[in-house]
């Protein structure tokens, strides 16, 4: 969106230039991501372009939800892509720039570099089909993401995982040891300056103080449509039941297991004669799809909490 100028031209004086063809943005001209939330009220959409105008900036993206649902005034969310114009305009200005719009609407908001990429841990146990394909689609850069380490509690696809030039790193777990391997956890997350840790079918519950640190940057996929069939066996619950449909969903971890803000859920038709198996083999794509799609999201600050929800803009 580019501002008209105020003086539009009278009378056009050469065969104007079609539109967007002016010649392309300087490719070094840094891109922004500013999220935020508030109390709904007048005037937020115009406070934020207003401070956006005076740093010269322009907008790419914008969107925005006002969540009304059981609250009066609501809850306001928005996000904004946009470029600096002029190179003076630091990441850290702008943010310096924001503390008081941000504060007169009493906001939780996030402006970061559009091109920082998410360091991501992936956690894995026994079923490496999720890991191998974030693997994949790393190796390709269809995820904006950096893989620092990936971790695991047993060593089936230390090869796989090295084989793609990535530490991995073995932390077994047992009833005893849970305090201590989640202590190593958390070290390797505060060494290697993790931003989101990925359940890529890590079979083991994470204490509510794990949970806790990690609050807002774990993403678990879980092998169901929820909220059908939580737990460690969903497929083989499915069958008992006898659906029709199965499904996968991926959500941030919160200590109540398989509750937490959904982020992302597709389905897949099964029949009475799809076995038990063959529904684990037929959701391990739907489960690649899912958990890929909201690491792509959440690495491109498309997707906010909202209580036990999410807000996920396009
Ligand atoms: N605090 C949380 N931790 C984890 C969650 C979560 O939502 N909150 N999701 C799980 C993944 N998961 C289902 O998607 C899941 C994993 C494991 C179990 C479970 O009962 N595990 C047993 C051990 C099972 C085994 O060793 O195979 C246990 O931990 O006692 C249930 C659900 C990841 N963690």
């Amino acid at each position: 969106m580019t501002e008209a100028s105020a003086s539009t031209p009278s009378a056009p004086t050469s065969t104007p230039t079609p539109l967007g063809t002016g010649g392309s943005a300087p490719a070094d001209r840094r891109q922004y991501i500013l999220t935020l939330a508030c109390e709904d009220r007048p005037g937020i959409v115009y406070a934020v372009a207003s401070f956006l105008i005076q740093h010269g900036c322009n907008i790419l993206q914008s969107e925005q939800f006002d969540d009304h649902d059981g609250t009066d005034p609501g809850i306001f969310f928005m996000r904004v892509k946009f470029t600096a114009l002029d190179p003076v305009e630091t990441l850290d200005r702008l943010r310096n720039g924001f503390l008081s719009v941000a504060d007169s609407f009493q906001m939780q908001w996030r402006l970061v570099d559009a091109s920082t990429r998410c360091r991501t841990l992936v956690l894995v146990s026994k079923f490496g089909h999720c890991l191998n394909d974030l693997l994949f689609r790393h190796r390709i850069g269809a995820l904006g993401i950096d893989i620092p380490a990936v971790v695991s509690n047993h060593r089936e696809f230390e090869d796989l995982v090295q084989s793609h030039g990535i530490p991995f790193i073995h932390i077994p777990v047992t009833r005893d040891t849970k305090p201590e391997a989640e202590k190593q956890l958390l070290e390797i997350v505060d060494r290697e300056k993790i931003d989101l840790v990925v359940l890529a079918r890590y079979m083991q519950v994470l204490s509510p103080e794990l949970c806790q640190a990690l609050s807002g940057k774990a993403i678990n996929i879980h092998h169901s449509f929820l909220p059908s069939f939580k737990g460690a066996r969903p497929y083989q619950q499915a069958h008992a039941r006898g659906v029709k449909i199965i499904g996968a969903t991926a959500h941030y971890v919160t200590s109540d297991l398989d509750e937490g803000p959904i982020i992302e859920q597709d389905v897949q038709r099964v029949t009475h004669a799809t076995s038990a198996e063959q529904m684990a083999a037929a959701g391990r794509d739907v489960e690649c799809q899912v958990l890929s799609r909201a690491v792509t999201w959440h690495a491109e600050n498309k997707v906010m909490i909202n209580g036990t929800k999410t807000v996920v803009f396009s």
